[in-house]
């Protein structure tokens, strides 16, 4: 089974702990992007998986794609061009203060690529499976079109498609809306990841969906996946992260899948005291994609899914540095969170 992901990458400059910005005279520079999250995760699982962008030829650009590789992503695929690496500042936040993320990466190489630019037969010639989020195609109208170029590459060589809504409402400033692009995309998506503000504001359908009640509504849940698969006719599965909070403090976190034959809910995780929230949805999406091309059980899939975002929430960084074993320890049972040894 061979993966591809695409998407842009950049350069993530992260005030130390909990500080705001320059509250030292530090940014902890590391590097990271949805796409390129999702394939980390798999590389770690041991998975066949490569990592396609577009980058300009610079030693900073090299030193993220020997990145990716020391994790075993493989880079081969990836272009260089004109333009710059993308940046995104990041403040932790804890508790009540939300984190907060700037983003600095207009005129980046892959927001300044067009049509034609990626030669997506030889990309996919081998690929199983396509992932590919509701970002790349808000950076640019160049994005846009290879997103969707992508996709229905992928769709006409019959390759699985994922798609991570992932609606980001700072971007989405060169003229098309999330709705006019994503629910194009979507009509090649066979396995969409969201959350529920991704249904609502990347493909504009709305139930009442009460996310700040403070707890797990698994019908509204249900009625709001039902919708997406009856608007979305080629679709075979949707996962929804459940996200239940009232602050920047998660006090639970679950997800459900609906393939059209079963609603599926997995276990709920307190995570009360988090080190590091960005990565999580990504996270999720990497253990999905493992779980659904290693197990038969649609549950077993979605439960290996929260545990490894689950698991992200701890751990510094973009990358969700954990092992099969540690997701898999977890997704049996195994929370206690004690030294092992
Ligand atoms: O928000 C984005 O565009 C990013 O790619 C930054 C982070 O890596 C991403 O939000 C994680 O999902």
């Amino acid at each position: 089974m061979r993966y591809l992901t695409f998407g842009e990458i950049m350069l993530r400059l992260k005030a130390p702990g909990v500080e705001r910005f320059f509250q030292s005279p530090v940014l902890e520079a590391t590097f990271g992007g949805g796409e390129a999250n999702v394939a980390v995760s798999l590389a770690n699982y041991g998975c066949d998986v490569s990592y396609i962008t577009v980058l300009p030829d610079n030693p900073i650009a090299d030193a993220c794609i020997a990145e990716l590789r020391r994790f075993g992503v493989c880079t081969r695929l990836i272009k260089r061009g004109p333009g710059r690496m993308g940046i995104y500042f990041l403040e932790g936040g804890a508790n009540q203060l939300p984190s907060k993320v700037v983003y600095d990466r207009a005129y980046s190489a892959i927001a300044m690529a067009k049509p034609g630019d990626i030669n997506w037969d030889e990309a996919m010639d081998g690929i199983d499976w396509f992932h590919i989020t509701g970002i790349t195609p808000a950076i640019s109208e160049g994005a846009m079109a290879l997103s969707l170029e992508s996709v229905k590459t992928a769709k006409s060589k019959g390759i699985t498609v994922s798609c991570d809504l992932n609606f980001r409402k700072n971007l989405w400033k060169y003229g098309k809306s999330a709705p006019e692009v994503m629910t194009e995309i979507a009509k090649y998506v066979d396995v969409a990841i969201a959350n529920e503000e991704d249904v609502q504001k990347s493909l504009g359908i709305n139930i009442d969906v009460d996310v700040e009640s403070g707890k797990l509504d698994t019908d509204k849940y249900r009625i709001l996946s039902d919708e997406v698969l009856k608007a979305y006719p080629n679709m075979k599965m949707i996962a929804i992260t459940l996200r239940e909070s009232k602050s920047a403090d998660i006090n639970g976190w679950a997800a459900c899948l609906n393939d059209r034959e079963k609603f599926y809910i997995s276990r709920r995780y307190e995570i009360n005291d988090i080190i590091d929230r960005v990565g999580g949805g990504d996270a999720f999406a990497g253990g999905l994609i493992y779980g659904l091309t290693h197990y038969d059980d649609k549950q077993k899939a979605l439960e290996f899914a929260v545990a490894a975002s689950c698991l992200k929430h701890s751990i510094p960084g973009d990358f969700n540095r954990v092992t099969l074993k540690d997701v898999e320890n977890l997704a049996k049972g195994d929370a206690s969170g004690r030294v092992q040894r």
